[in-house]
């Protein structure tokens, strides 16, 4: 279970943008956030994936309250979550082969990887041809193929996916969320989706929370 009790966060302590935020999200559960511009979506996201770290309030990871964020979060917490944002080119190290992108987290963590990555490519639909290719040399829709693979390479028991498919067309959007719900009926992982696209993240997860402009703010 992941839990955001009564958290209160943002870039300005005098100015919070989410405040007083309670969302729970049940073991393997698919939650997905509307809302408008600028309410504090990604914020929450980057919360819950313990990016961030709120002012007031807890996050609760499977009755574990969450003592650290970011590199100072415990290993076991922080690699439950897998995290895919809306721009790979930002979340891409630009010098490396997707292959060393889609290992990252392996090296990090001292694993082996040749195997796994190959898995990871052909699991969202990465052509094996690419992963020597660096992201200038293929297309946004095959850099956040790779950036998806690379959030689950450790096997997260979470999906944070923050308009993963904003700025993909159809058939691209359609193949990433095959990918992500393939891996969720194998593995039980619970989704977070923030998106602007109602008609998908109605299709794509099993409840909509809906911010309306200003609902954060307690
Ligand atoms: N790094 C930052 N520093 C300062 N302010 C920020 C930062 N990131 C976001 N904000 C501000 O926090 C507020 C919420 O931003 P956030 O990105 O969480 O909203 P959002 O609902 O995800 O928006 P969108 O749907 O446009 O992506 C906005 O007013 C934004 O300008």
């Amino acid at each position: 279970m992941l839990e955001l009790r009564r958290v209160t966060a943002g870039y300005d302590p005098r100015e919070p943008v989410l405040r007083d935020l309670t969302l729970t999200l049940e073991p393997g559960e698919s939650v997905g956030l509307l809302g408008p511009s600028g309410c504090g979506k990604s914020t929450l996201a980057r919360v819950a994936a313990l990016l961030h770290e709120p002012y007031a309030g807890e996050v609760v990871l499977d009755g574990e309250p969450v003592r650290g964020w970011r590199h100072r979060a415990p290993r076991a917490q922080r690699t439950a979550f897998g995290v895919v944002f809306q721009q790979p080119r930002l979340s891409a190290d630009p010098r490396l082969r997707l292959a060393d992108l889609v290992a990252e987290p392996l090296r990090a963590n001292g694993l082996d990887h040749a195997a796994r990555v190959a898995e990871l490519a052909e699991r969202v639909g990465l052509g094996q041809d690419l992963l020597a290719r660096r992201p200038h040399e293929v297309s946004d829709g095959q850099l956040q193929r790779a950036c998806l693979a690379r959030a689950l390479t450790l096997r997260p028991r979470w999906l944070i996916c923050d308009e993963m498919t904003a700025m993909l067309d159809a058939s691209t959007t359609a193949a990433l969320v095959a990918a992500v719900e393939a891996y969720r009926a194998e593995t039980g992982a619970g989704l977070l989706a923030v998106g602007h696209d109602r008609v998908l993240l109605e299709r794509w997860c099993d409840r909509i929370v809906e911010w309306e402009a200003g609902a954060g703010r307690g």
